[in-house]
């Protein structure tokens, strides 16, 4: 059964075996915690969510020993000095590969579990080394350098191409930096006279002081205590991500240490912007009908946390109607106001087809990843090429930043962790259209159904890239008119509003079709999420908190907003 991480659910075939399972799965009392509320029906009350994350707990521990004993038992079989490995334990995996539909360890009881940990070699747990040639040919070479010919195909646009490279005009730098230059169009915010009067609140304002971190609290069981899995507590953070997931409607068995540590890393990211900022949103709001001294605060409050102007006002006025036709409790009204954060981080869907960013499957998809230098493209392409591996997709990436050196090893590397082929040309100065170009013919001889292009995010100035940015787009649209081609953007969320009119730029040259917002871990600026959708009008497709190969997630605007606005 695979999991895919860009749709949080299994993929469709794999959902059609699952759903057709109940013939065969056991009753419900066998499960893990036969006391917890049936998977089907979502908990209701703060007791029932206790128990579900317990049952989810539970599960994650099932399924953890049952991995170990896995591998102890692979690892036994191996040095049995008298067994060829080699020649008998292929066939055991050829087995387990042509009976997918059999995922034991998935939702068993403990005691299933253990029984079938006797005869169980999942697939991906075997090293390398016991690899037949049968299921060689799917474990890809760590890297392909692809020598990259400027082909008849890429000549029309030789001009173009000329102008890379010449270092005379050192005029628009586009810079990852606070510093950078404002575009030449007229900032929204010059509006009126409130970005004077955020300036002197940033001035004065009083940041609340850093509290003493402390380990996170351990949550008292009301019955039975939890067995603790090692370096994996039972604690808050758990129980609110556990929470989170219980109300998306999933299934405690379906729950994984993975999605459970994300969750927790991103409440954790946001930690800083909900302390300084709404933690005193939420106190206002809290009070009641709003007067005009409530608004001043609430709009400044927004605009510290880099929300903008624009997202400030539409969420002024959305809590101000609401106030003005009820007076809501607290939690009411708390309520409303994470309803118009997500209906607002939505908005921009409402136009697409696809709520959930997902490669198709057995189709070809290009993703172009654009942004300025440093603003996190190559992790990124890292760690989606990560997550589409993890779901069952052939991915290749093209390393096209071809403007550093540095940058397509990096890539390489991102590459090998990931376990994803990069096509690149080692010469200097290559044409990264011409990289582009030969990534797409490897694509297609392969059969690859998700091509992550790396691009430049500098060049000499602002027009050789946006023209470099220009031509790739070209290539791709002639090179591969069947693919389905998205235009991301990635934006460093450290950077805020700076990083925003940097957008600008790209927005008018990338035909871009959604935003990855990076480095949310440690901002204080994390509302600039709600300023991307309202000022960009692109929808954020992925968020990164964090530096590691797991960081990264697609969006989800209930799980988001829910981290931001946290007790
Ligand atoms: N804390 C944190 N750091 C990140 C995140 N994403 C990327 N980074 C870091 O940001 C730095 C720049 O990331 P890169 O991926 O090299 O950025 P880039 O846009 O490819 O930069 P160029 O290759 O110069 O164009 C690296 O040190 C990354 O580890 C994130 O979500 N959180």
């Amino acid at each position: 059964m695979v999991f895919n991480w860009f749709r949080r659910q299994y993929n469709d075939k794999d959902k059609e075996k699952t759903e057709k399972q109940p013939e065969t799965t056991p009753p419900p009392e066998s499960k893990v915690e036969s006391t917890e509320p049936s998977v089907s029906q979502q908990p209701q009350a703060a007791d029932d969510y206790l128990a579900w994350a317990k049952a989810a707990y539970k599960n994650i521990q099932a399924k953890q020993k049952s991995e170990t004993a896995t591998e102890t038992n692979v690892t036994a079989q191996e040095t049995a000095a008298e067994t060829p490995v080699t020649e008998t334990l292929p066939e055991s995996i050829v087995t387990e590969e042509a009976a997918p539909e059999t995922p034991v360890t998935e939702s068993l009881p403990e005691t299933v579990v253990t029984e079938a940990m006797t005869g169980e070699i999942p697939v991906e747990k075997v090293p390398e080394s016991v690899l037949t040639e049968e299921t060689a040919p799917e474990t890809p070479a760590p890297e392909i350098v692809t020598e990259s010919v400027v082909r008849e195909e890429t000549a029309p646009e030789t001009p173009v191409i000329e102008t890379v490279g010449e270092t005379g005009d050192v005029v628009e730098e586009v810079e990852a930096t606070p510093e950078v230059e404002t575009p030449v169009t007229v900032p929204f915010w010059a509006k009126d006279d409130r970005q004077a009067r955020f300036e002197r609140i940033k001035a004065t304002a009083i940041e609340e002081p850093e509290p003493e971190v402390k380990p996170a609290a351990k949550v008292a069981t009301p019955e039975t205590t939890v067995e603790e899995i090692p370096d994996f507590a039972f604690d808050d953070g758990f129980v609110w991500s556990a929470e989170v997931l219980a109300a998306q409607g999933r299934r405690p068995e379906d729950v994984s240490i993975e999605e459970i540590t994300w969750l927790k890393k991103l409440r954790q990211g946001l930690d800083k912007t909900r302390r300084n900022i709404v933690n005193q949103l939420k106190a206002i709001v809290g009070q009641g009908p709003l007067n005009q001294d409530a608004v001043e605060e609430i709009e400044s409050l927004l605009l510290q946390a880099d929300v903008g102007v624009e997202a400030t006002d539409y969420i002024i006025n959305a809590l101000q109607s609401k106030l003005r036709e009820e007076v809501l409790p607290p939690d009411a009204a708390i309520a409303y106001l994470k309803q118009i954060l997500r209906e607002m981080l939505e908005s921009p869907l409402q136009k697409s087809a696809k709520p959930r960013l997902a490669p198709e499957k057995d189709t070809f998809n290009i993703w172009l990843i654009t942004g300025v230098n440093g603003a996190g493209k190559t992790t990124t392409i890292g760690k989606i090429a990560h997550i589409a591996d993890k779901s069952g997709y052939k991915c290749l990436i093209a390393a096209a930043d071809t403007f550093r050196a540095a940058a397509v090893e990096q890539v390489k590397v991102w590459g090998q962790r990931s376990g994803v082929e990069v096509v690149a040309n080692p010469g200097n100065n290559t044409d990264p259209a011409a990289v582009v170009f030969d990534a797409i013919s490897a694509a297609k001889s392969r059969g690859t159904e998700l091509l992550l292009v790396d691009t430049a995010g500098r060049l000499q100035n602002k027009k050789n890239l946006m023209d470099e940015l220009g031509k790739i787009r070209r290539i791709i649209d002639k090179k591969a008119p069947e693919a389905t081609i998205e235009s991301l953007l990635v934006l460093d969320a450290t950077l805020g509003q700076n990083g925003l009119r940097q957008a600008e730029v790209f927005a008018q040259t990338a035909q871009l079709s959604g935003v990855v917002l990076t480095k949310l871990d440690g901002t204080a600026k994390g509302g600039v999420a709600l300023a991307v959708v309202k000022q960009l009008g692109l929808p954020i497709r992925f968020i990164g908190a964090g530096e590691g190969i797991e960081d990264l997630r697609p969006f989800s605007s209930y799980e988001f907003v829910e981290a931001l606005l946290s007790g």
